[in-house]
């Protein structure tokens, strides 16, 4: 994402195509409801700096993916009017509550939700994410209501055991590996039950994945501040407690690493690099794969929503945007390139959403069911 972040010009367009009901009541044109050429992505213009600096000291081998790697800006911006000219674009989806509503009128809306930035807060340790004992009153609210899926980087295990709730649907790793019922594979009988609830496209990485793990640990030990994280099909390694002067060698080391590794990629999220097999699989394909095996890809009568924060989440926005179907929502503090439709400030915020869909529903029907 980091070369499309270091573009100047927003590089993704409207497809012409795109329902009237599903655009947001600010955009008139074919424009990208979430990019404009008039917003001043202060903050961006730093990281191309950063971010070229780096590219320079950066040398893929040639049967490897060029890792794009920018150092990312997460924090809230000083200047006020950009991310006011950014939500005109990207409007609010607590704002635009009844307009989302007005959509999901005669539909059932499907849910995703990401974990980290987005049911929890970000803290410095990894280890320390948890969701509020609200937040999780909110997620397993909603889930009563709609059908709920959480699709996060970490390993499946790992997010399951941050949001504890037995009656959702996980997709860990980045959607390579998904449970498509929590609750039902605790009831499977046997092995062959649970497999085909299983899905995961990089077991054959399974492997590597632990060789990179192992070697990125033993790089990245002389830089203080700097985690690696083993996600099952995909490693983490951050940044985010690593000095501002160290990190181009955590990214110089980490590429060091990948030049063994020619099946393995290198891309970015907040303050962490993340290293994942080449196959054409991300949380995008996750949801795809989501929605036909939940039986819910029919867009006349589904609306799935999306919310994520992360680079990772623009894969499943776009699918969204793509099959003119629903909606992603980007939770961010500052204005960003996104092909979400809406956006949503904090974790805060994305609980007050969820109960608003909770209220909604509640209110229109005594009965609790969906259309
Ligand atoms: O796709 P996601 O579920 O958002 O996963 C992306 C990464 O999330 C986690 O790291 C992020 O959150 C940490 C805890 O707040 C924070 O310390 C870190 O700086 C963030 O990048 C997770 O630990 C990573 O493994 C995921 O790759």
């Amino acid at each position: 994402m980091s070369d499309h972040a270091a573009k100047s010009q927003p590089v993704l367009s409207m497809p012409s195509s795109v329902p009237s009901n599903l655009m947001p009541s600010s955009v008139t044109s074919k424009r990208h409801p979430c990019s404009s050429a008039s917003v001043t992505y202060i903050s961006r213009r730093k990281l191309v700096e950063v971010v070229d600096g780096l590219l320079g000291v950066m040398t893929p081998s040639s049967t490897h993916i060029k890792p794009s790697v920018h150092f990312d800006s997460d924090g809230p911006s000083d200047e006020v009017s950009p991310y006011k000219a950014w939500l005109a674009t990207c409007p609010s989806a607590l704002a635009s509550f009844d307009r989302i509503i007005a959509s999901a009128q005669g539909k059932k809306i499907a849910l995703f939700l990401d974990y980290d930035g987005t049911l929890s807060p970000i803290v410095n340790d990894p280890e320390k994410a948890f969701m509020s004992t609200e937040m999780r009153a909110a997620v397993k609210n909603v889930s009563k209501f709609f059908p709920t899926a959480i699709v996060g980087g970490r390993s499946r295990d790992k997010v399951f055991e941050f949001v504890q709730l037995k009656e959702l649907c996980y997709a860990g790793s980045h959607g390579m590996d998904i449970m498509l019922s929590s609750a039902d594979s605790s009831k499977s009988k046997t092995e062959d039950d649970k497999e085909a609830k299983l899905f995961q496209p990089a077991s054959e990485f399974l492997p590597m994945i632990i060789e990179a793990y192992n070697s990125l640990v033993e790089a990245t030990r002389s830089i203080r501040g700097a985690n690696v994280e083993n996600n099952k099909f995909c490693v983490s390694v951050h940044y985010r407690n690593v000095d501002k002067q160290d990190w181009d060698s955590v990214a110089q080391l980490v590429n060091d690493v990948l030049k063994s590794f020619p099946r393995l990629k290198l891309t970015t999220g907040r303050k962490v690099l993340e290293v994942r097999p080449v196959i054409d699989w991300d949380k995008g394909k996750a949801v795809e794969f989501l929605l036909q095996s939940l039986r819910l890809d029919d867009p006349g009568s589904v609306l799935p929503i999306y919310i994520g924060d992360d680079r990772t989440d623009e894969d499943a926005f776009k699918v969204l945007r793509e099959r003119n179907c629903g909606y992603g929502i980007l939770v961010s503090q500052v204005p960003k390139e996104t092909e979400a439709f809406y956006s949503l400030r904090a974790p805060s915020e994305v609980m007050e959403f969820l109960d608003s869909l909770v209220r909604w529903k509640d209110q229109q029907q005594p009965a609790h069911d969906q259309e």
